[in-house]
C-alpha cells in the first residue's frame, strides 16, 4: 500500500484542515489502527487511519469534518491519553501533498510577471532583476501553503545536517516557454544563503554550469591543474558541466556548486544527452526555494572555518531518489573571513553585468 499523500506541514502558517498528522502513534508504539481509530472517532467521523510513513510511529487521522479535527487536536495533542495506555501524542494539521499537476494548477492560478522571454512569480520576497537582489524591506507573506510538502520534503533530504533547520523563505516560480533558456549567473552571494532548491515541473532540461579558471578561487593544487588540462575548452579559461533535469527532479545548489559556477539553461528545444535526444516539453516550470540572507549575520556566521561542501545532487521520483551524486574534486576549507568575503565580491562582481541580460 503506496503512503497516503499527507504530510505535517513546516515553514508556513498552520493551516486547518480534516487531516491531522499524529505522532508518538501507530503500531511500532503498540497501538494498532482499531485502537488508534477508536479514540479519534469520539470527535467525529474517521474517514481512515494510515501510516504517516515507514516509522511505524506517526499516522494520519483523515476526518470527514474539519470541526472534528480541531476537537481532536484540542483534547489530545499534548495530553497523556488514558485510552492509549497514558501515552502523549504530538498532533499537528496536515495537508494534502499535492501532484505535479496540482502544483501546477496553484501556480497558473496565481498572476504571472511577465519578463521579456519568460514569466515569473514571486512569493516571500520579491526578487528584483535590476539589483539582482530580493526586497526585503517588503515581505509579501509567508510561501504559500502548496508549497508546504516540498519544503517538507526537503528538510527531512538526507545529509543536510544543521542546514535541515534551514528556513526557506524565499521562492521564485519560473516558466520557460519551449526553447527559451536562462542566462549565466550566479545567485547574487550577497542576497542568500548557502543551498538553493530547484524543483522541476512539467518538461525537462538541460542546465549547464560553467567555472571560470582565472581569479578562481580554488587553491591552486596539483590536482587543480591537471583538471584545467583536461577540462579547458579549445582555448577558453572555461570548464563546464551539463545536468539533465527531468520533471520532478529537485537540484540542490550548495557549496563550489552555489558559489563559484555559473549556471544556466542553453536555448535549444531538442538536447543531446550521450547521444540521446531530449526534446524540451511545451514549457517548463521550476520553482526556486532560497533562504534570504540578513549580510550582518552572514558576516558574524563566516568568521570561522567555514566548510564548504561541493555538492551538487539531483534528486528524483517523489524527490527522494538520488539519481546522481555529482562532488567535484575538491574540498575547500576558508578560515579568514575577510579573504572569503573578497573572492565573494570579486566573483560577484565578474557576474555583475552578465546575469539575467537577456530578461
Ligand atoms: O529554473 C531553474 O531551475 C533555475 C532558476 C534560477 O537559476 C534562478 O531563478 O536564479
Ligand atoms: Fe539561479
Amino acid at each position: 500500500m503506496g503512503l497516503p499523500r499527507f504530510i505535517r506541514p513546516k515553514g508556513v502558517d498552520e493551516q486547518l484542515s480534516p487531516n491531522l498528522y499524529v505522532a508518538n502513534c501507530g503500531p511500532s508504539v503498540g497501538l494498532s489502527y482499531e485502537i488508534i481509530k477508536s479514540v479519534f472517532r469520539k470527535f467525529g467521523q474517521v474517514k481512515g487511519v494510515y501510516a504517516a510513513d515507514e516509522s511505524g510511529a506517526r499516522v494520519i487521522v483523515s476526518y470527514v469534518e474539519v470541526g472534528s479535527a480541531q476537537a481532536a487536536l484540542k483534547a489530545l495533542d499534548g495530553h497523556s491519553c488514558p485510552d492509549l495506555g497514558g501515552r502523549s501524542l504530538h498532533i499537528r494539521f496536515s495537508v494534502l501533498q499535492p501532484t505535479s499537476e496540482e502544483l501546477l494548477t496553484a501556480v497558473d492560478d496565481r498572476p504571472w510577471n511577465n519578463l521579456s522571454k519568460r514569466r515569473v512569480q514571486h512569493y516571500g520576497y520579491e526578487f528584483c532583476y535590476e539589483t539582482r537582489n530580493v526586497n526585503t524591506k517588503e515581505r509579501l507573506g509567508e510561501l504559500p501553503s502548496f508549497v508546504s510538502s516540498i519544503l517538507e520534503r526537503i528538510s527531512s533530504l538526507p545529509d543536510l545536517g544543521d542546514s535541515a533547520s534551514l528556513v526557506l523563505d524565499q521562492l521564485t516560480v519560473n516558466e520557460y516557454p519551449r526553447g527559451v533558456g536562462l542566462s549565466p549567473h550566479i545567485d547574487t552571494h550577497s542576497a542568500f544563503e548557502g543551498l538553493i532548491f530547484s524543483l522541476s515541473l512539467a518538461g525537462p532540461c538541460i542546465m549547464e554550469f560553467r567555472r571560470y579558471l582565472d581569479g578562481s578561487w580554488l587553491p591552486k593544487t596539483a590536482s587543480s591543474n591537471d583538471m584545467k588540462v583536461k577540462n579547458l575548452e579549445n582555448g577558453s579559461n572555461l570548464i563546464r558541466r551539463a545536468i539533465h533535469l527531468p520533471p520532478r527532479s529537485m537540484l540542490l545548489l550548495s557549496g563550489e556548486a552555489r558559489y563559484a559556477w555559473h549556471h544556466y539553461i542553453p536555448h535549444h528545444k531538442i538536447d543531446m544527452v550521450n547521444d540521446n535526444v531530449i526534446r524540451r516539453g511545451s514549457r517548463r516550470v521550476s520553482f526556486t526555494f532560497r533562504k534570504h540572507l540578513n549580510f550582518s549575520k552572514f558576516a558574524i556566521l563566516s568568521s570561522g572555518v567555514i566548510p564548504v561542501n561541493l555538492m551538487l545532487r539531483i534528486l528524483v521520483g517523489r524527490y527522494e531518489k538520488v539519481l546522481a551524486n555529482v562532488n567535484f574534486p575538491s574540498i575547500v576549507i576558508l578560515k579568514d573571513n575577510r579573504k572569503f568575503l573578497r573572492c565573494c565580491l570579486r566573483i560577484h562582481s565578474k557576474t555583475l553585468h552578465s546575469d539575467y541580460d537577456n530578461d
